[in-house]
């Protein structure tokens, strides 16, 4: 049975006292200024809808669910503000009190812990410290603003191809593209430990693991709910202790969010690459030791995207 997917906006965390960066070894507080707490109601997932912005095509029939305050009320605030373990993702507002951490390579990139984009960052720079950020536009406002020395942004998938709205964030950002990894995408059904897979009614997920996972979900009857990074999705699950619902996220996530692991590689593709882009404020320096791919100006880069849409209808453009 194919259901609807709903696009569920991510939660406008409030400003706190304390704001912790993502590192599992090092916590550093960074203060922010004082605001009077935001309380609000929580809204029902199907309060709402409006059309979807952009899910990359996994919702054909996609009504989109307005769920800003998804978090609300929700034990996330109180766990993500000075844990470790759940660091609360970095967000624009709160750049002008941030700090770097001693010599490692900070790397920004969108979602929370266990997001596949963490997973990229680290690839792409091993031993780097991995900065959760909510939306996409804060990790390039990171790197501008100094405050990290790069993002990792996925570019294309395998199976669905090329990713149009971070083609016109690297249009609307001047960072310079510095390299490339690839990461084998393993999704997993997750789900509080107690529930089956016959308990659950729907999924959240990322829009593209949805779409990847399109066949298994097809054959479980589950519905679909789209988040802004599948390790939010796991900790939405976990955070509220549903039982009816599962989330489409990696091993890791299931490890940090604490559920259970109902079934493991579900993505219909078993070669389901993503390819994420390595971001930095200046290009690389060319060394004599080893070849290395031209990263091309801004300006070059806007000739090359508005070509590759032009000929090739908006798929890869190798650079
Ligand atoms: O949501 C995530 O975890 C991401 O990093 C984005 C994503 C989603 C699905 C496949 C690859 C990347």
């Amino acid at each position: 049975m194919a259901t609807a997917t709903s696009v569920v906006r991510s939660p406008k965390a409030p400003l706190s006292g304390k704001f912790t960066f993502a590192d599992k070894k090092t916590t550093l507080p960074v203060h922010i200024p004082q605001f009077p707490p935001q309380r609000r109601r929580f809204t029902p997932l199907s309060a709402s809808l409006h059309d979807s912005e952009n899910n990359n095509g996994c919702n054909k029939n996609a009504q989109a669910v307005e769920l800003e305050k998804l978090f609300d009320d929700a034990p996330y605030d109180d766990v993500s503000k000075d844990s470790p373990l759940h660091p609360r993702p970095l967000s624009s507002t709160q750049f002008s009190n941030s700090v770097s951490n001693g010599n490692r390579l900070r790397v920004a990139y969108q979602g929370v812990r266990g997001a596949y984009s963490e997973a990229a960052a680290e690839k792409a720079y091993p031993n780097c410290e991995a900065v959760p950020c909510d939306q996409f536009d804060s990790a390039f406002q990171a790197v501008e603003k100094w405050l990290v020395d790069r993002a990792v942004l996925p570019i294309e998938n395998s199976l669905g191809g090329s990713i149009h709205r971070n083609y016109d964030l690297l249009l609307r950002h001047s960072l310079h593209i510095v390299g490339e990894v690839k990461l084998a995408v393993r999704h997993c059904l997750l789900a509080n430990h107690g529930v089956k897979v016959e308990d659950l009614k729907r999924v959240l997920s990322h829009p593209q693991a949805l779409s990847q996972c399109e066949n298994t979900l097809t054959k479980l009857g589950l519905g679909r709910e789209a988040v802004d990074d599948t390790a939010l999705a796991a900790k939405y699950v976990a955070f509220r202790k549903l039982n009816d619902t599962g989330a489409i996220a990696s091993s890791s996530a299931a490890t940090i969010y604490g559920l259970n692991i109902l079934a493991q590689d579900i993505q219909d593709d078993c070669d389901n690459i993503t390819r994420f882009l390595m971001l930095a404020r200046e290009p690389i320096i060319p060394g004599i030791e080893r070849p290395f791919k031209v990263s091309p100006s801004i300006q070059q880069q806007k000739a090359i995207y508005k070509y590759s849409f032009l000929i090739r209808g908006g798929s890869w453009c190798s650079f």
